[in-house]
């Protein structure tokens, strides 16, 4: 069955924005598995804007479902993966000046880089997952660099400003995990992701998770945490069960 992997960086984007010691993302994290997520995403960024070492390190030791450790693909990261050891790390490009992650990993242009990273990873007992666009070149690469595990990066569908662009972005991505599921590769999708377009991803045959943070943080301020994550699981159930929704 589908599941959800929640994203906590923007609740410590509130803690960050003081240097408070609340919202506790530790809270966050437990009240979230709690409510029915299967997983718990957290990027840990090079400038640190929002998740800090500290919170991996401390969030490694109490959660109960699964960490996916969002990072780039840098010796840095890699020692810190090693060490904290999570069940999964996914693989994303970064640029400091970046407001948010703009597009999928370029897997296919750097092919050796990411397969030391794949290789690393997984002979430290970890799950690697690559966050790359819906595109073959870039799903091909993933698969020949031995990763078990792509994300589907749905910026381009969230952000579509118009309907015809909204449903070529969903067939894209539609044709981009038939694909990866023909190659054995698990496919999980993200970014952008929120209560009015996440059915038609989950509606999407083999698709195996969604991680979504921004749009649950955001409702949560109006519903509460537990709430917001029980509303968006029910909505991918409902979806992946009745993929006419
Ligand atoms: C890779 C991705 O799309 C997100 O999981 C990522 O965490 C976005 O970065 P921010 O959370 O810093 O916006
Ligand atoms: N990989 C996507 C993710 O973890 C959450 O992205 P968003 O829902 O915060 O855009």
């Amino acid at each position: 069955m589908i599941q959800l992997g929640v994203n906590i960086d923007h609740i410590v984007t509130i803690r960050q924005a003081r240097g408070t010691r609340y919202p506790s993302p530790v809270q966050a994290a437990l009240v979230a598995e709690s409510a029915g997520a299967d997983a718990i995403t957290l990027h840990l960024r090079e400038d640190r804007r929002h998740i800090q070492d500290h919170d991996v390190d401390t969030l490694s030791r109490v959660l109960t479902t699964r960490m996916n450790l969002e990072m780039a693909v840098t010796d840095e990261m890699l020692a810190i993966a090693c060490r904290v050891k999570p069940q999964d790390v996914c693989l994303v490009p970064e640029r400091r000046e970046e407001l948010t992650t703009e597009g999928g990993l370029d897997v296919a242009g750097q092919v050796d880089k990411v397969k030391r990273a794949c290789g690393i990873l997984a002979d430290a007992g970890i799950r690697v997952s690559l966050f790359i666009d819906a595109d073959e070149r870039q799903i091909a690469a993933a698969h020949a660099c031995g990763a078990p595990v792509i994300e589907i990066h749905t910026g381009k569908f969230a952000d579509a400003t118009s309907r015809s662009e909204q449903a070529e972005e969903l067939q894209r991505i539609k044709d981009a995990v038939a694909y990866a599921h023909q190659l054995g590769l698990q496919v999980n999708a993200g970014h952008g992701l929120h209560y009015h377009n996440v059915q038609a991803i989950a509606a999407i045959p083999n698709i195996a998770e969604l991680n979504i943070g921004h749009a649950i943080v955001a409702q949560a301020l109006f519903v509460g945490w537990e709430a917001a994550i029980r509303d968006m699981k029910q909505l991918m159930l409902t979806a992946a069960l009745n993929p006419a929704v």
